[in-house]
């Protein structure tokens, strides 16, 4: 046996060992080893939707063993056979505003924040040709489903609004647009709302993606000369999910397709949801057309957690995994990740695969606090300045850069200085003295604005709104 032919054996049987049969056999059993040359593994993918999960799925750990195996650093590198003859001319990349790295493979990290989510191709051909598919085969996780989906104060408008679209897909709200920071559960929804319709209304052309993946398949589509079938395939479904839209941004050609898309499944009463990291407003560069029908629908957003939510959600995880982690590391967890419920579960996870590792019986709270340690100064907000107070004031009511500290009165200056006075008050331990001279006034000006909008707060609805927005702003950068 040749030195590829053994290494590949090793590796069949490392993964065989790690995975079910049925991920194996979808993924690494549909590989075929090519050559070992200078410590580059080549590997040849049936088609570029597995060799795109094969790099963000798999590369990483089957270099891992390798190198357990080996001592060596052995590179892997996956192809298929797209990657020889569709070639991406520079005008296409002008036009659709990408780099070569999006054209034949999609770039590694924006993948590994998508997840699963470029399956739709395959996942569609599949779906086509038999009903008899599973969830994951169309690029729908199995684990996202609307009763593991936490609800609290900060998601439960985007989940009762995605249970309502997947009981009468077309009926309720649409365009149904979710907007929300990341790891919020928007990918979480919307898999549970796909696979909510399809197992509602089995006969529903049901496809689901990112908008990278629309936009590569739109050029693929070009380059191949199959336009026609990509708006066939595009315009004939039922319910369509696009992760992620904010990507679109700038891409003309891309939103110039997604818009006449969008227009004839709207104008059949077809089912169109979407999710951004922010609202359609703010994404800039998004045409104004398509601003508009985005706003026709119905907007949902997911908020942040708070403590008790993200309890809860820790606590669901426990539970579906079977961890077995005292109350007070749960605690401890929850209160110290607080914007990113991704990273909330990776704290858990890791605390669990310590735990398990090092085969500690009971684990308690010092135990925990040293395995997050790393995770949870990371992760921890950033200190609150009164520069970052100023600044984001200043960009929330379009002020010029030094209005705040101007002798200038006019009362759209006026009242924002006096909030930044009360927020440097709230949010930072400075004196009265210190946030004086910040804002070039005496401490007894900084008295009157702090007592006069706390005043605001309990009176007026619009400063307690813009207050709470300021700080949310704050909070997250
Ligand atoms: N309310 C919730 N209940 C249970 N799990 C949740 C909830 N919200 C998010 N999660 C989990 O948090 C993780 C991140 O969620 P998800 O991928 O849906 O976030 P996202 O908003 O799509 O993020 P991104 O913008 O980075 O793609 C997932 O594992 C998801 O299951």
């Amino acid at each position: 046996m040749d030195e590829l032919a053994l290494i590949w054996q090793n590796v069949t049987n490392y993964f065989k060992s790690e995975l079910t049969e049925m991920i194996y056999n979808t993924w690494i059993g549909r590989l075929e080893p090519k050559s070992l040359e200078n410590d580059v593994l080549t590997i040849h993918a049936p088609n570029e939707f597995t060799r795109n999960m094969i790099n963000l799925k798999y590369a990483d750990s089957m270099a891992k063993y390798l190198k357990s195996i080996t001592s060596r650093d052995i590179k892997i590198y996956v192809t298929d056979p797209s990657m020889d003859n569709v070639e991406v001319s520079e005008n296409d990349r002008e036009n659709f505003d990408i780099s070569s790295d999006e054209t034949n493979a999609f770039n590694k990290d924006d993948l590994e924040k998508r997840n699963d989510e470029s399956m739709v191709e395959d996942g569609l051909l599949k779906y086509d040709d038999s009903k008899d598919y599973k969830f994951e085969e169309i690029g729908l996780s199995d684990r996202y489903t609307f009763e593991n989906f936490v609800a609290g104060k900060s998601n439960e408008f985007a989940l009762s609004a995605s249970i309502a679209v997947s009981k009468s897909p077309g009926r309720s709200f649409n365009p149904l647009f979710i907007y929300g920071g990341a790891g919020l559960g928007k990918t979480h929804l919307m898999h549970a709302t796909a696979k909510a319709i399809l197992e509602r209304f089995p006969e529903k052309k049901v496809v689901y993606l990112s908008s990278e993946s629309f936009t590569n398949e739109l050029i693929r589509s070009i380059n191949t000369r199959k336009n026609e079938e990509f708006r066939k395939k595009y315009r004939n479904i039922d319910v369509l999910l696009i992760d992620d839209i904010q990507f679109i941004a700038g891409k003309t050609g891309t939103q110039e397709e997604f818009f006449h898309t969008f227009n004839e499944l709207y104008s059949n009463n077809k089912q169109i949801i979407i999710s951004s990291d922010r609202p359609p407003k703010e994404i800039k560069t998004l045409e104004d057309r398509l601003v508009s029908r985005f706003e026709w629908g119905l907007i949902a957003d997911i908020q942040k957690p708070d403590f008790e939510t993200r309890v809860a959600i820790l606590k669901n995880k426990v539970e579906t995994e079977k961890i077995d982690i005292p109350e007070d590391v749960i605690e401890y967890i929850a209160m110290n990740v607080k914007v990113n419920i991704r990273e909330l579960e990776g704290a858990l996870l890791k605390v669990a695969a310590y735990k398990s590792l090092m085969k500690i019986e009971n684990m308690n709270l010092d135990f925990a606090k040293e395995v997050l340690s790393k995770i949870i100064s990371d992760t921890e907000e950033v200190e609150i300045t009164i520069e970052l107070i100023k600044n984001t004031i200043v960009s929330f009511y379009d002020l010029k850069e030094n209005d705040l500290e101007s002798k200038k009165r006019s009362k759209n200056i006026a009242l924002p200085r006096q909030i930044g006075m009360y927020l440097s008050r709230k949010l930072t331990d400075l004196s009265l003295l210190k946030i004086a001279s910040s804002f070039n006034r005496d401490h007894s000006t900084v008295i009157h604005g702090i007592d006069k909008i706390e005043d605001l707060v309990k009176t007026d609805n619009k400063v307690k709104d813009d207050i709470e927005k300021i700080t949310e702003i704050i909070r997250s950068k």
